[in-house]
Formats: C-alpha cells, sequence, structure tokens
C-alpha cells in the first residue's frame, strides 16, 4: 500500500532503468546561464519571488554582502529515450534552476515538456542514455524515484491519477511520514497531522471533506490539480515540476492554486512548471521562460517571451533567434 501511495508523490519504487551515459552531445542555443551572467544576483532574486512573499531574503549576509547563489538543478546535455522501443525523445536538454528561481517551460505539443519533466522523476517508461542531472548537488540519475523525491523533488502529473480505496488523509499522512522518516524527522500521528493539513487546506480553499475521500477518485480535473498542490504544499519540496498545473481550472481555482504555489516559494525553493498559456505566468511569475523544440531548449528569455507567444504564435519566435 505505501508504495502505491509513493507513485503519485514521484516516490515511486519502480526502480528507473538507465543505460551508461553516452559521449555528451555539444549543444548551446541561448542558455539560462548565459541570461543569468546578465543580470544580477539579488535582481534575479527579487525576481523569482513573488511581491506578495515578505520572505527576507537569505543572500544578504551580516556584512550587507550577497551570497552567491547556489544551483538547485543542473541539467546538461540530456538525452533520453522510450524504454521499450528506444525511439530518442530528449536530444540534448541543458538547463539550470537556481535556488528561489521560477522557471517555465513552454512549447508545442509534443515537443518533450512532459517526457523531460518524467526523466527528472524517474518514470519507468524512459531511459537515461547521456548527459547528467545534479539536484543539490547530488547525482539525480543514481537515485530511485522514491529518493528522488525524499531529496526533495516533487512533481505534479498532467493527469493526476485516482488511487481507489485509499482515502486522501491517509495517503498524505504516509507520504509526510514517509519522507519524515528517511529524513530522520519526526512523524505526526493523524490527530497533529489533521491540524498540520488545515492551513494549507484553507490556502487551496478546499473543503476539508476531501481528506475522507479517495485519493483523486471522482474528482473533476480542477479538483485534482487542486490535490496535486495539497500534495506539494504537505511535503515542502525543494523544486516542484508543475506539468501544466492550469489545466482544467476555472479562473478562481487557478487564482487558489496559484496563490498557495507562491505561498510555498522561499529564497531555497524553486519551480519548473510547464504551460501552454500566459495566463498561469500572470500569476506564478518565472525568472525564465525556455521554449522546447523537439526535445531540446531552444531559446530562454524572461516573460516577454510569454507576451511574443500570444500574439504571433512560435513562427514568431522562431523569427527572433
Ligand atoms: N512512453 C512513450 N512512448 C512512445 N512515445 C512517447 C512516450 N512518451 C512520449 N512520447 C512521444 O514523445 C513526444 C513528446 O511527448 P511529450 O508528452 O513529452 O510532449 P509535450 O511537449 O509534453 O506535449 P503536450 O504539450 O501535448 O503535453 C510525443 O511525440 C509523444 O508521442
Amino acid at each position: 500500500m505505501a508504495h502505491t501511495l509513493h507513485v503519485l508523490t514521484s516516490a515511486s519504487p519502480v526502480p528507473c532503468s538507465r543505460s551508461p551515459p553516452l559521449k555528451h552531445r555539444p549543444f548551446t542555443v541561448f542558455s539560462s546561464t548565459h541570461l543569468r551572467r546578465s543580470i544580477p544576483p539579488l535582481t534575479r532574486r527579487s525576481l523569482s519571488l513573488n511581491a506578495s512573499l515578505a520572505v527576507e531574503s537569505p543572500s544578504i549576509s551580516g556584512s550587507g554582502e550577497a551570497e552567491p547563489l547556489k544551483p538547485l538543478l543542473e541539467v546538461k546535455d540530456l538525452t533520453a529515450v522510450v524504454a521499450e522501443s528506444k525511439e530518442e525523445l530528449l536530444h540534448g536538454v541543458n538547463l539550470t534552476i537556481y535556488e528561489g528561481e521560477v522557471h517555465a517551460v513552454m512549447g508545442k505539443n509534443g515537443s518533450g515538456k512532459s517526457t523531460f519533466s518524467k526523466v527528472l522523476v524517474g518514470h519507468p517508461d524512459y531511459e537515461v542514455t547521456g548527459g547528467s542531472v545534479i539536484f543539490k548537488g547530488q547525482n539525480l540519475l543514481d537515485m530511485e524515484p522514491d529518493e528522488r523525491s525524499h531529496t526533495g523533488l516533487f512533481m505534479s502529473f498532467q493527469s493526476p491519477v485516482a488511487i481507489p480505496g485509499v482515502s486522501n488523509s491517509d495517503f498524505l499522512l504516509m507520504a509526510y511520514n514517509a519522507r519524515q522518516a528517511k529524513l530522520g524527522l519526526p512523524e505526526l500521528d493523524p490527530i497533529k497531522f489533521y491540524s498540520y493539513i488545515q492551513p494549507k487546506l484553507a490556502a487551496l480553499n478546499m473543503d476539508p471533506l476531501f481528506l475522507n475521500r479517495n485519493v483523486n477518485e471522482g474528482f473533476s480535473g480542477g479538483e485534482r490539480k487542486r490535490n496535486e498542490i495539497l500534495q506539494l504544499s504537505v511535503l515542502e519540496a525543494d523544486l516542484a515540476v508543475l506539468d501544466e498545473i492550469d489545466s482544467g481550472l476555472d479562473v478562481d481555482a487557478l487564482q487558489d492554486v496559484a496563490k498557495a504555489v507562491n505561498s510555498l516559494l522561499t529564497p531555497k525553493r524553486s519551480i519548473l512548471m510547464i504551460t501552454h498559456y500566459r495566463r498561469l505566468l500572470d500569476y506564478i511569475t518565472p525568472t525564465y521562460i525556455h521554449i522546447m523544440e523537439d526535445g531540446r531548449i531552444v531559446k530562454t528569455g524572461d516573460v516577454s517571451i510569454a507576451q511574443l507567444l500570444e500574439e504571433g504564435g512560435y513562427k514568431a519566435l522562431s523569427s527572433t533567434s
């Protein structure tokens, strides 16, 4: 049962199959590293945090000097194939996310966005064939999916699955306690957990009765998405990968979800969100937007990219490169 529970929180016990890395492919178009170098650290910090957050930035040391930003996720030349057919879907992805940053990945249907995010969490449908992924200074590709989750990586899937027979409250409690146990931190009993989760439900405008229902069973599309964010707020991950968290949400639900996501951002926590629409970016301000095309990131820029996209589609972007 606990194993099933891990699946939704990207903590699947299913081993991630991996082949030895191939020779790295040379690849650079316009990396976020280039862009990052041109923006002073404190500007980037303020860009990445939602304005409504009253969090004191730890990037200022006692002497008033800015501490160097730490990379949270470093993806280099990542290639991956479908495990069964060996068809290559990721052709050399490069992306670096620093602590406190919000990154959005956009791209046409079928460009590889979901594949990239699933490869990050160790989905068994894919095999990594080359490149490297360092998360919090550790080799992510050496970790099983559940270790990735316990290390602080969370994924909200595009189509969250239902788990018949498992109540939401049991699921969340077990996921929370599994992570606490792995980190050597105290676990909560159901009563204390109920107090812990109350404000999180309130932040998402979720009826506490959702806790009694089976995980995602009979939930509407929007309720499933809210439930995903509830899982994220329970697990307080360092990096949340949100795959089309805006799909199926009405305007009010989008605002609730965005507010809850923003409230989880700290100068240490980051978000990688996949979206097709600028609307989400109006609520969760990205530090960088990346455009994915045919399994690669081909362009990186600021939020103005989303505006260009909205006005002229992907054609407009190719003419600016
Ligand atoms: N397990 C799989 N087996 C076979 N093909 C796959 C598999 N997973 C993804 N693909 C293919 O890889 C390509 C990229 O798919 P992916 O879901 O990553 O695209 P996407 O950019 O997320 O698209 P969308 O915006 O429509 O969600 C598609 O052509 C898809 O059919």
